[in-house]
């Protein structure tokens, strides 16, 4: 099932017009690197149509993300022309077609509402990617799942059969040549190897305000705590459970008349919030690794 553009609100990602490419760079900061990246792309007539930067003075590594048209030229030509920047400034240097979304597969439990409002937002033509299956430790969202013509494919994992069920992630995700593994609300954790192996290429949802409420059970603890907000944090995965550089968060306000039940209800969309906007970020080469942080170019 392709990604199908549709004249959605505003909200919808920016349509390229053909021969749209992204550039991706991290280096330590020079005087002119930004310059050299910028007239480099104008001298193989390309028009940026949007410039990001950022360098963190701390370290000072440099950021730069930049969109722009190029009617001559494919996404090969342009890596081979950025060589000798690369090697002058020994840069990580990524070039993506800015028209092609993302291929992902998407891991759910029993709470379907995150994994709904991709598959929604997918099919309305507001999230750039292309959900090529679900996966799942148990059966309820098939029913919802196969009835959107994607495949479902129910893993069942106990700690006997663990590394044999997430060798079947990684076959399943490879199957696919599938980019982004989607942990939506998908409640195993993963082990240090597929966490190694899915090192940037996999996001969760955790239901709570990160770093508060760890681990399982947030909202409980949130409730116990009497909070007067909660929220919902979308990061990627890491070994350390639920540590992981954050890309999004959404909070909500609650008080003393709102039960744990109601936490629950109320974390439904921040939880959808937050995981959607991470995605959309993602997939649109947004986000940039800084150590255990995100750079997030909005
Ligand atoms: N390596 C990681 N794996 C996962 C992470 C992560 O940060 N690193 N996040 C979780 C999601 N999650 C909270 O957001 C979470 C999921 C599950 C548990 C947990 O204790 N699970 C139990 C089993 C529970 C069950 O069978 O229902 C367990 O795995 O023993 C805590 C937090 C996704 N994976």
């Amino acid at each position: 099932m392709g990604y199908v553009p549709s004249d959605y609100t505003s909200e919808a990602p920016m349509n390229h017009s053909e021969n749209a490419f992204i550039l991706t760079i991290a280096c330590t900061d020079a005087c002119g690197l930004v310059g050299a990246f910028s007239s480099l792309i104008a001298s193989m007539g390309g028009n940026i149509t949007e410039a990001n930067h950022h360098t963190d003075i701390k370290t000072g590594k440099a950021f730069l993300r930049f969109v722009f048209t190029n009617k001559t030229g494919s996404a090969d030509d342009l890596r081979a022309a950025i060589q000798p920047l690369t090697e002058k400034y020994a840069a990580d240097c990524s070039v993506y077609d800015a028209n092609k979304p993302m291929k992902v597969v998407i891991a759910v439990s029993r709470f379907g509402h995150c994994l709904q409002e991709l598959i929604h937002r997918q099919l309305a033509g507001i999230l750039p990617i292309e959900i090529c299956a679900v996966l799942s430790n148990h059966e309820d969202m098939r029913g919802f799942v196969e009835w959107a013509g994607i495949p479902y494919h129910y893993l069942p994992v106990s700690k006997e059969n663990k590394a044999e069920q997430e060798q079947q992630i990684r076959s399943l995700f490879q199957s696919h040549d599938a980019e982004l593994l989607i942990l939506a609300r998908y409640m195993q954790i993963l082990s240090a190897d597929m966490c190694r192996d899915f090192d940037g290429k996999a996001i969760n949802i955790h239901h709570s305000f990160l770093p508060s409420f760890k681990g399982a059970k947030p909202y409980s603890q949130a409730h116990d705590k009497g909070v007067k907000i909660i929220g919902a944090t979308a990061h990627y995965v890491t070994t350390d459970l639920d540590e992981g550089p954050i890309i999004e968060q959404a909070v909500e306000r609650v008080d003393h008349s709102v039960s744990v039940e109601e936490f629950v209800n109320v974390g439904r969309d921040t939880e959808t919030l937050a995981l959607t906007r991470a995605v959309r970020w993602h997939a649109e080469r947004r986000v940039m690794m800084h150590g255990n942080r995100t750079i997030v170019f909005k």
